[in-house]
């Protein structure tokens, strides 16, 4: 195990998978390896037996000698048929195990800015490509495999040893020589494929982007199929060539290993036949177990198994590493930790003090000197052009990352010191591409409080008022109908569809206690009188929790408690929707823009006025 050095310090991994199924499959393999020895003897028993000089006793010693012989080819075929099985389900359990940690490890740390660095997005993609079995499973199996062929040659060298001492020297300096010779072979593909971290990201995206639903819409129409499959090809090709070279150097070099063992093993042979008389089966048994010796020191799978999934361990390790350096700095960092309990009283006070932000691994700077002052039950709007921070501020306040400079707090604590699992307990969050599950349409909704996932009786009796009345009546199969990409079963949801359900998923977290909504651009692909309906609804149920909403819809926030300009990454404005016409900037021209809009449109009915979608709809129901 000492040539898989990123399992130092994971020998429980190796516990984990079982101590007694890798014993029996240390000791399965060792029998394995000891069968062509078994073999040599039988043989050896067979010459010796015809040998015999002619007499009643020797058709039977004959006979009996071919009984064990095909005995042992029997049992040597039965042994295959036994231990693949269980070496694929050693190998499986210590993949999971291992799969297991890692994703725990990155999970761990509140915040997410430790798993996009280049880097670590490698890494995982090493680590999500298992297609080709190079896991460390399969490497550790495939060591035991080596290690009980290596004691199988011992075995032989000391039957040629009893015979010829000096053929066993020989013969065991020439394999010791020769390993050495193919280790450095293997060395080449090792190095090669240690390389593979960001091309292996980049192959992985492309050969995911023609199997991507979305997409395959975008190859057909603007005709991308020649050039997406050229970006596929050259990136396998920077991904797959420095495996090529290597694996042509390592061919190139493994023709001394061979050279070396052919001379050393025809002179260990020739020894052996030297100090035989050759009658009858004096050397055979010798000259059985030199070849069974060399053919045993073949390189077969084990060697390349090991090195093919070293990078896969060293993905994993440094997974790990960075994950569990993230998590200690953050415990190191954080004030003293404030439980934040299920909501008796009113959702906490949340302000923003000078918050500076930049993404990790980006220089440019996000958010500069927020300030924010968000009272219990308040509703805030988040307005603001493409890029000015809105979505930004909704993942600080969920504590996706955290502010370079200034703090956030709750009810004056820290949020850094705030319990995170107790923190998240009272947000609910719909993220602007909030997930689609490929599950029944219940499972995407219960999903916002996966802890309260068995109440459905809320689920049937409430949330077909959040505009879901029509969809449920299409389903199939109503709440249980699985979701997700069409012809499979799952049934496939338009835009807005698939909001109404993500609208639905903000209620249950509501429902199950979540006091702090944080909707980003919720309703961009509803109606007018789909969104009134909605919200309204929402802000019913959400009667007394604290609303944030992003939103280019200046309707939707326009009664808002405060609306919030963001421009590049500062607060230009802040106030409510008449103080900020009033002020006549950049809200107040932005909101003349969208009304003019709806006003050029003739057809424009009731429900589509600005003044009367959206929030007010929210506003109204929670009054
Ligand atoms: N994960 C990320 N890594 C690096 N930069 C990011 C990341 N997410 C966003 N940014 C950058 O941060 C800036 C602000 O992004 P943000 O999503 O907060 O803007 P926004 O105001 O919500 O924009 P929009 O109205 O387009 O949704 C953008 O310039 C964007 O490029």
């Amino acid at each position: 195990m000492r040539s898989i050095p990123a399992l130092r310090g994971h020998s429980d991994l190796l516990a984990a998978s079982g101590p007694s199924r890798l014993s029996a499959l240390a000791g399965l393999q060792l029998v394995q390896a000891m069968f062509p020895v078994a073999l040599v003897s039988a043989f050896s028993g067979v010459f010796e037996a015809v040998d015999r000089k002619a007499g009643p006793g020797r058709s039977g010693a004959v006979l009996s000698a071919l009984l064990v012989l095909g005995v042992l080819l029997a049992l040597q075929r039965l042994m295959e048929l036994v231990v693949d099985p269980v070496q694929s389900r050693i190998a499986r359990g210590i993949d999971v195990r291992l799969r297991d940690r890692v994703v725990r490890a990155l999970y761990r740390p509140t915040t997410i800015e430790h798993s996009e660095t280049s880097a670590m997005r490698g890494n995982l993609a090493v680590l999500g490509d298992d297609r080709r079995g190079h896991t460390p499973g399969n490497a550790i199996a495939a060591a035991v495999g080596l290690a009980a062929k290596i004691l199988a040659c011992c075995w032989c060298l000391a039957i040629v040893a009893e015979r010829s001492p000096w053929a066993a020297l020989i013969a065991a300096l020439t394999l010791i020589v020769r390993r050495r010779l193919q280790q450095r072979s293997f060395g080449y593909i090792y190095a090669s494929w240690s390389l593979i971290g960001a091309p292996a990201r980049w192959y992985e995206y492309w050969r995911q982007f023609h199997i991507d639903p979305a997409a395959a819409k975008e190859i057909r129409v603007f005709g991308l199929a020649d050039w997406s499959l050229g970006r596929f090809l050259s990136s396998a090709a920077a991904r797959f060539e420095p495996v090529s070279r290597g694996r042509r150097r390592a061919s190139r070099t493994s023709r001394l290993p061979f050279a070396v063992s052919a001379a050393g093993m025809f002179g260990a042979l020739a020894l052996v036949v030297g100090d035989h008389d050759l009658a009858g089966a004096g050397p055979v048994p010798a000259l059985a177990a030199i070849l069974t010796a060399w053919r045993l020191s073949e390189p077969a799978g084990e060697n390349l198994a090991i090195e093919h999934a070293r990078p896969v361990y060293r993905a994993a390790t440094e997974v790990l590493a960075v994950s569990a350096k993230r998590a200690a700095a953050e415990l190191e960092d954080a004030a003293p930790v404030v439980g934040i309990d299920a909501p008796a009283g009113p959702p906490p006070h949340i302000r923003f003090e000078q918050v500076d932000f930049h993404y990790p691994g980006t220089e440019i700077t996000v958010l500069r000197g927020v300030d924010l002052d968000i009272r219990p039950g308040a509703t805030i709007g988040v307005v603001g052009p493409n890029g000015a921070g809105k979505s930004t501020v909704t993942k600080l306040l969920a504590r996706l990352y955290e502010p370079g400079a200034g703090r956030i707090t709750v009810d004056g604590a820290d949020l850094r010191g705030v319990d995170a699992a107790g923190w998240r307990g009272r947000i609910a969050v719909m993220p602007q591409n909030f997930v689609h599950y490929d599950l029944p349409l219940r499972s995407n909704v219960v999903l916002g409080a996966p802890e309260r996932r068995h109440e459905t009786a809320f689920v049937d009796a409430v949330l077909p008022r959040l505009g879901l009345e029509d969809l449920l009546a299409k389903l199939p199969d109503g709440w249980d109908t699985r979701l997700g990409a069409g012809g499979d079963g799952g049934v496939q949801l338009s835009g807005g569809e698939w909001q109404r359900v993500g609208l639905a998923r903000a209620a249950f977290a509501v429902h199950a206690g979540r006091d702090i909504v944080v909707l980003d651009e919720p309703t961009a692909h509803l109606d007018a009188e789909a969104e009134a309906l909605v919200l309204g609804q929402l802000g019913a149920l959400a009667e007394s929790a604290t609303v944030i909403i992003v939103s280019h819809r200046l309707a939707t926030i326009r009664r808002a408690d405060r609306i919030v300009l963001l421009r590049a990454g500062r607060v230009a404005e802040s106030g409510t929707h008449d103080e900020l016409i009033a002020l006549d900037g950049d809200y107040a021209r932005m909101y003349a823009a969208q009304a003019e809009h709806y006003r050029a449109d003739e057809d424009l009915d009731d429900a589509d006025d600005p003044e009367d979608a959206g929030l007010e709809d929210v506003l109204e129901a929670r009054r």
